[in-house]
């Protein structure tokens, strides 16, 4: 149960007061999820989730918060933020940042079928495009500084054929110039469990705390890598065909996307063996952790070296 944060149904309604969204009715907390405490709130006018930060200084705050009410103005299916009657959206509870936003419709699926897989792949299409007039950035803070960071902390763990790998991917990486592809908002994590469906219809997608500002189609590869793949991490070819032809319709790729793209399948990949293994080899003492398997990651990279 990710609830880091045990809020009351009184505490809530006073924080409610400021805003104009009607009485507080039912308060549930949300199990899934694991880095921020979040509450299904209904009222007698709707239905909200209330998110506390728990590891987000304030400061970091606005931009995602900017993003997603530009992203659902623009009719990208996310959660919009909601504002005070003086138009603020962020504001604290015990202490901490929190934010409340628009309940979105459905749940994550595990076994995504092709029309699933066909909607994600249009919506982060028109969610790019949506971003070209955007203007705020931010930073990839899972970018090219923290893979070096991570890879020097992660390395001693690994056995030698795998400190290999990850000095050679780490090298070829690092060689790359993809300054003359194009840029823009990227999720940045957009695995399955970040995308809600009622039935084959995307409720909208979520966590959009690793935005920011950055290659598109490497989003793209990020997104191929987990929802085209079968349990070995090897693209299902129908499912890839599908995906890809869905984003190009919405905007194809231009000659040095398709140029780069087996190097930012390898990126990716890259950045979620790094990440799985840091949080492996030194998980947060006292947290819980819903532990996310490196290895699968590692053959994710095999798989897209071999490919290149
Ligand atoms: N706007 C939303 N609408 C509906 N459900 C949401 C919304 N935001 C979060 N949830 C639910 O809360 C869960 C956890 O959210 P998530 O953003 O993944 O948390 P964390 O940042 O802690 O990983 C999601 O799996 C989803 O079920
Ligand atoms: N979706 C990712 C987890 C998010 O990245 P992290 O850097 O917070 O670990 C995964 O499945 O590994």
């Amino acid at each position: 149960m990710s609830v880091f944060t045990t809020l009351s149904l009184d505490e809530v309604r006073l924080w409610l007061a400021p805003f104009n969204v009607g009485e507080l009715q039912t308060l549930r907390g949300i199990a899934a999820g694991i880095t921020n405490t979040n509450y299904f709130v209904e009222t007698s006018e709707s239905r909200f989730v209330l998110t506390v930060f728990e590891k987000n200084d304030f400061d970091e705050l606005p931009y995602f918060v900017h993003l997603m009410t530009h992203l659902s103005q623009h009719g990208i299916q996310c959660p919009s933020p909601i504002v005070d009657k003086e138009g603020v959206a962020l504001h604290r509870i015990h202490g901490k940042p929190a934010l409340m936003v628009s309940c979105l419709r459905g749940s994550d699926v595990s076994q995504p079928n092709l029309t699933q897989i066909e909607a994600v792949a249009q919506t982060l299409a028109r969610m790019h495009l949506a971003g070209m007039a955007f203007h705020e950035q931010s930073h990839n803070q899972r970018g090219q500084g923290w893979r070096v960071m991570t890879a020097q902390q992660v390395m001693p763990k690994l056995a030698p054929v795998q400190q290999h790998l990850l000095q050679e991917e780490l090298q070829f990486q690092h060689g790359l110039d993809l300054s003359g592809l194009p840029h823009g908002v990227i999720h940045g994590d957009l695995f399955r469990d970040n995308v809600l469906f009622d039935g084959n219809v995307l409720g909208g997608f979520i966590d959009f705390y690793y935005a920011c500002h950055d290659v598109l189609a490497y989003d793209v590869a990020i997104a191929v890598n987990e929802w085209c793949v079968d349990a070995n991490g090897v693209f299902v070819d129908d499912k890839l065909a599908v995906f890809m032809n869905a984003y190009h319709a919405v905007r194809p790729f231009t000659a040095e996307e398709k140029s780069f793209w087996p190097a930012l399948l390898r990126r990716a990949a890259l950045r979620f063996w790094l990440s799985r293994l840091y949080d492996f080899y030194y998980p947060v003492v006292g947290e819980l952790t819903h532990a996310k398997d490196p290895a699968h990651f590692e053959r994710v990279l095999l798989n897209r070296q071999a490919l290149t």
